[in-house]
Protein backbone atom coordinates (compact mmCIF):
# COMPACT_ATOMS: atom_id res chain seq x y z
CA UNK A 1 0.00 0.00 0.00
CA UNK A 2 1.48 3.53 -0.56
CA UNK A 3 0.54 6.55 0.21
CA UNK A 4 0.25 9.39 -2.02
CA UNK A 5 0.07 13.59 -1.67
CA UNK A 6 -2.30 13.61 -4.15
CA UNK A 7 -4.75 16.66 -3.90
CA UNK A 8 -7.29 14.31 -5.56
CA UNK A 9 -7.23 12.24 -2.20
CA UNK A 10 -9.70 14.53 -0.43
CA UNK A 11 -8.43 12.97 2.87
CA UNK A 12 -4.99 14.87 2.01
CA UNK A 13 -6.57 17.92 1.51
CA UNK A 14 -8.80 18.24 4.38
CA UNK A 15 -6.42 16.85 6.96
CA UNK A 16 -3.40 19.43 6.14
CA UNK A 17 -1.27 18.87 9.74
CA UNK A 18 -1.07 22.08 11.80
CA UNK A 19 2.24 22.29 12.34
CA UNK A 20 2.38 24.48 15.45
CA UNK A 21 4.98 23.04 17.74
CA UNK A 22 4.08 21.22 21.13
CA UNK A 23 4.77 22.34 24.46
CA UNK A 24 5.98 20.89 27.51
CA UNK A 25 4.96 19.42 30.66
CA UNK A 26 7.09 19.72 34.12
CA UNK A 27 5.95 18.67 36.89
CA UNK A 28 7.38 19.05 40.64
CA UNK A 29 5.80 17.14 43.68
CA UNK A 30 6.73 16.42 47.33
CA UNK A 31 5.49 16.96 51.05
CA UNK A 32 4.66 20.47 51.96
CA UNK A 33 7.97 22.67 52.67
CA UNK A 34 9.68 20.95 50.39
CA UNK A 35 10.03 24.40 48.35
CA UNK A 36 7.67 23.03 45.93
CA UNK A 37 6.29 26.58 45.01
CA UNK A 38 10.08 28.27 45.40
CA UNK A 39 10.99 25.64 42.43
CA UNK A 40 7.98 26.43 40.45
CA UNK A 41 8.76 30.65 41.23
CA UNK A 42 12.54 30.00 39.97
CA UNK A 43 11.69 27.90 36.66
CA UNK A 44 9.36 30.38 36.04
CA UNK A 45 10.53 33.32 36.36
CA UNK A 46 13.84 32.17 34.28
CA UNK A 47 11.40 32.17 31.32
CA UNK A 48 10.85 35.51 31.65
CA UNK A 49 13.92 36.35 31.82
CA UNK A 50 14.30 34.63 28.77
CA UNK A 51 11.60 36.34 26.69
CA UNK A 52 8.61 33.87 27.22
CA UNK A 53 5.31 35.49 28.06
CA UNK A 54 4.40 33.65 31.39
CA UNK A 55 1.23 33.52 33.62
CA UNK A 56 0.54 31.90 36.78
CA UNK A 57 -2.41 29.79 38.21
CA UNK A 58 -3.11 28.85 42.11
CA UNK A 59 -6.04 27.42 43.40
CA UNK A 60 -8.52 29.90 44.48
CA UNK A 61 -9.28 27.06 47.55
CA UNK A 62 -5.78 28.22 48.95
CA UNK A 63 -5.69 31.96 49.72
CA UNK A 64 -3.61 31.53 53.00
CA UNK A 65 -0.81 34.51 52.24
CA UNK A 66 -2.23 36.06 49.31
CA UNK A 67 -5.74 36.09 47.01
CA UNK A 68 -4.11 37.08 43.92
CA UNK A 69 -0.34 36.04 44.02
CA UNK A 70 1.51 32.49 44.69
CA UNK A 71 4.03 32.91 47.83
CA UNK A 72 5.99 29.80 49.11
CA UNK A 73 6.48 29.58 53.15
CA UNK A 74 9.14 32.07 53.38
CA UNK A 75 7.56 34.79 51.31
CA UNK A 76 8.71 35.08 47.82
CA UNK A 77 5.52 36.31 45.84
CA UNK A 78 4.57 36.20 42.34
CA UNK A 79 1.23 37.48 40.88
CA UNK A 80 -1.27 35.23 39.87
CA UNK A 81 -4.66 34.19 38.51
CA UNK A 82 -6.74 32.22 41.76
CA UNK A 83 -9.17 30.13 39.98
CA UNK A 84 -12.04 27.35 41.54
CA UNK A 85 -10.97 24.71 38.11
CA UNK A 86 -8.60 25.53 35.17
CA UNK A 87 -11.07 24.59 32.36
CA UNK A 88 -12.62 28.39 33.08
CA UNK A 89 -8.73 29.74 32.71
CA UNK A 90 -9.32 29.97 28.68
CA UNK A 91 -12.67 32.09 28.71
CA UNK A 92 -11.25 34.75 32.17
CA UNK A 93 -7.91 35.38 30.41
CA UNK A 94 -8.94 35.90 27.05
CA UNK A 95 -8.48 33.75 23.80
CA UNK A 96 -5.95 36.49 22.60
CA UNK A 97 -4.01 36.76 25.74
CA UNK A 98 -3.71 33.17 26.07
CA UNK A 99 -2.53 32.59 22.35
CA UNK A 100 0.54 34.80 22.95
CA UNK A 101 1.33 33.32 26.69
CA UNK A 102 4.39 31.16 25.96
CA UNK A 103 4.78 29.07 29.88
CA UNK A 104 1.63 28.18 32.25
CA UNK A 105 3.15 27.95 36.31
CA UNK A 106 0.11 26.22 38.15
CA UNK A 107 0.67 26.11 41.96
CA UNK A 108 -1.45 23.85 44.58
CA UNK A 109 -2.08 21.26 41.65
CA UNK A 110 -3.44 19.04 44.48
CA UNK A 111 -7.20 20.94 44.42
CA UNK A 112 -7.68 21.37 40.47
CA UNK A 113 -10.17 18.24 39.30
CA UNK A 114 -9.17 18.81 35.59
CA UNK A 115 -5.29 18.81 35.88
CA UNK A 116 -5.27 16.42 33.49
CA UNK A 117 -7.08 17.47 30.44
CA UNK A 118 -6.05 20.90 31.12
CA UNK A 119 -2.33 19.97 30.80
CA UNK A 120 -2.75 17.58 27.73
CA UNK A 121 -4.27 20.28 25.62
CA UNK A 122 -2.16 23.24 26.65
CA UNK A 123 0.80 21.27 25.98
CA UNK A 124 -0.33 18.68 23.04
CA UNK A 125 -2.70 21.00 21.41
CA UNK A 126 -1.43 24.62 22.17
CA UNK A 127 1.97 23.92 22.57
CA UNK A 128 2.55 25.84 25.95
CA UNK A 129 5.29 24.59 28.44
CA UNK A 130 3.24 23.61 31.87
CA UNK A 131 5.00 23.75 34.78
CA UNK A 132 2.50 22.28 37.49
CA UNK A 133 3.55 22.27 41.28
CA UNK A 134 1.55 20.01 43.74
CA UNK A 135 1.25 17.49 46.31
CA UNK A 136 1.53 13.64 45.24
CA UNK A 137 0.43 12.50 48.78
CA UNK A 138 -2.00 14.20 51.25
CA UNK A 139 -1.96 13.38 55.22
CA UNK A 140 -2.21 9.91 54.71
CA UNK A 141 0.18 9.26 52.00
CA UNK A 142 -2.70 8.96 49.71
CA UNK A 143 -2.82 10.29 46.06
CA UNK A 144 -4.05 13.63 46.32
CA UNK A 145 -6.08 14.49 43.46
CA UNK A 146 -5.06 14.37 40.16
CA UNK A 147 -0.97 15.02 40.48
CA UNK A 148 0.37 11.49 40.14
CA UNK A 149 -2.26 11.25 36.72
CA UNK A 150 -0.64 13.40 34.85
CA UNK A 151 2.96 12.20 35.26
CA UNK A 152 2.72 9.89 32.19
CA UNK A 153 2.24 13.12 30.64
CA UNK A 154 5.10 14.94 31.39
CA UNK A 155 8.57 15.21 30.09
CA UNK A 156 10.10 15.90 33.43
CA UNK A 157 9.08 15.16 37.14
CA UNK A 158 11.25 16.21 39.81
CA UNK A 159 10.32 15.18 43.62
CA UNK A 160 11.71 17.35 46.35
CA UNK A 161 12.01 16.53 49.90
CA UNK A 162 12.03 18.40 53.08
CA UNK A 163 13.61 18.46 56.63
CA UNK A 164 12.10 16.49 59.03
CA UNK A 165 11.21 18.85 61.43
CA UNK A 166 11.74 16.23 64.60
CA UNK A 167 15.21 15.19 63.48
CA UNK A 168 16.42 17.07 60.80
CA UNK A 169 16.57 14.22 57.98
CA UNK A 170 15.09 14.16 55.23
CA UNK A 171 11.68 14.72 55.08
CA UNK A 172 9.08 12.98 52.42
CA UNK A 173 5.97 13.05 53.90
CA UNK A 174 3.58 15.25 55.73
CA UNK A 175 2.24 15.02 58.90
CA UNK A 176 -1.07 16.48 60.05
CA UNK A 177 -0.89 17.83 63.56
CA UNK A 178 -4.40 18.03 64.44
CA UNK A 179 -7.45 15.26 64.85
CA UNK A 180 -9.56 16.31 61.54
CA UNK A 181 -9.80 13.57 59.17
CA UNK A 182 -11.16 15.12 55.99
CA UNK A 183 -8.93 15.05 52.80
CA UNK A 184 -8.90 19.17 51.99
CA UNK A 185 -7.83 21.44 54.93
CA UNK A 186 -5.98 24.55 53.98
CA UNK A 187 -3.16 25.11 56.53
CA UNK A 188 0.57 25.60 56.66
CA UNK A 189 2.78 25.13 59.91
CA UNK A 190 -0.22 25.60 62.20
CA UNK A 191 -1.73 22.27 60.88
CA UNK A 192 0.71 20.46 58.85
CA UNK A 193 4.67 19.79 59.55
CA UNK A 194 6.77 17.63 57.60
CA UNK A 195 8.46 14.75 58.62
CA UNK A 196 11.00 11.35 57.65
CA UNK A 197 9.67 7.65 57.72
CA UNK A 198 10.52 6.96 61.20
CA UNK A 199 8.53 10.04 62.81
CA UNK A 200 5.28 9.65 60.32
CA UNK A 201 5.18 5.92 61.52
CA UNK A 202 6.05 6.78 65.06
CA UNK A 203 3.18 9.30 64.48
CA UNK A 204 0.28 7.45 63.06
CA UNK A 205 0.76 4.96 65.32
CA UNK A 206 0.42 7.35 68.27
CA UNK A 207 -2.48 8.95 66.98
CA UNK A 208 -4.11 5.82 66.77
CA UNK A 209 -3.44 4.80 70.13
CA UNK A 210 -4.17 7.91 71.16
CA UNK A 211 -7.65 7.98 69.58
CA UNK A 212 -8.65 4.66 70.97
CA UNK A 213 -7.97 5.61 74.35
CA UNK A 214 -9.71 8.85 73.99
CA UNK A 215 -12.98 7.23 72.46
CA UNK A 216 -13.09 4.48 74.90
CA UNK A 217 -13.31 7.35 77.69
CA UNK A 218 -15.47 9.62 75.19
CA UNK A 219 -13.45 12.32 75.45
CA UNK A 220 -12.69 14.68 71.75
CA UNK A 221 -9.86 14.03 70.18
CA UNK A 222 -8.88 17.20 70.06
CA UNK A 223 -7.08 16.43 72.67
CA UNK A 224 -4.30 14.37 70.61
CA UNK A 225 -1.29 16.33 71.90
CA UNK A 226 1.29 17.35 68.96
CA UNK A 227 3.96 16.65 71.42
CA UNK A 228 3.40 12.61 71.59
CA UNK A 229 5.50 12.67 68.20
CA UNK A 230 8.84 13.54 69.65
CA UNK A 231 8.63 9.69 71.49
CA UNK A 232 11.90 7.78 69.79
N1 LIG B 1 8.40 23.74 58.99
C1 LIG B 1 8.48 24.89 58.30
N2 LIG B 1 7.70 25.94 58.61
C2 LIG B 1 7.75 27.09 57.89
N3 LIG B 1 8.55 27.27 56.82
C3 LIG B 1 9.34 26.26 56.47
C4 LIG B 1 9.33 25.02 57.17
N4 LIG B 1 10.22 24.20 56.59
C5 LIG B 1 10.74 24.91 55.55
N5 LIG B 1 10.23 26.14 55.50
C6 LIG B 1 10.56 27.21 54.53
O1 LIG B 1 9.74 27.02 53.41
C7 LIG B 1 10.53 27.12 52.24
C8 LIG B 1 9.85 26.33 51.13
O2 LIG B 1 8.61 26.97 50.86
P1 LIG B 1 7.73 26.57 49.62
O3 LIG B 1 8.53 26.71 48.36
O4 LIG B 1 6.48 27.39 49.74
O5 LIG B 1 7.44 25.01 49.88
P2 LIG B 1 6.25 24.08 49.36
O6 LIG B 1 5.60 24.77 48.18
O7 LIG B 1 6.90 22.78 48.98
O8 LIG B 1 5.32 23.90 50.52
C9 LIG B 1 11.86 26.57 52.67
O9 LIG B 1 12.89 27.01 51.83
C10 LIG B 1 11.99 27.11 54.07
O10 LIG B 1 12.50 28.41 54.05
C1 LIG C 1 -1.01 17.30 53.43
C2 LIG C 1 -2.26 18.05 53.08
C3 LIG C 1 -2.19 19.39 52.75
N1 LIG C 1 -3.33 20.06 52.45
C4 LIG C 1 -3.25 21.50 52.10
C5 LIG C 1 -2.51 22.33 53.09
C6 LIG C 1 -2.01 23.48 52.25
O1 LIG C 1 -3.07 24.45 52.20
C7 LIG C 1 -1.79 22.85 50.88
C8 LIG C 1 -0.36 22.49 50.59
O2 LIG C 1 0.43 23.65 50.47
P1 LIG C 1 2.01 23.62 50.14
O3 LIG C 1 2.19 24.76 49.17
O4 LIG C 1 2.37 22.30 49.53
O5 LIG C 1 2.73 23.87 51.42
O6 LIG C 1 -2.56 21.65 50.88
C9 LIG C 1 -4.55 19.42 52.44
O7 LIG C 1 -5.59 20.04 52.13
N2 LIG C 1 -4.61 18.11 52.79
C10 LIG C 1 -3.51 17.39 53.10
O8 LIG C 1 -3.64 16.16 53.40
Amino acid sequence: MTFSSSVKDPICVTTKPNYRPTGEIHVIIGPMFAGKTTALLRRVKLESNDGRNVVMIKSSKDTRYAVDAVVTHDGTKFPCWALPDLSSFKHRFGLDAYEKVDVIGIDEAQFFDDLYDFCCNAADLDGKTVIVAGLDGDYLRKSFGSVLDIIPLADTVTKLTARCELCNKRAFFTFRKTSETETELIGGADLYMPVCRQHYVNGQSVNEAAKMVLDFHKLPSSLILETTLVTP
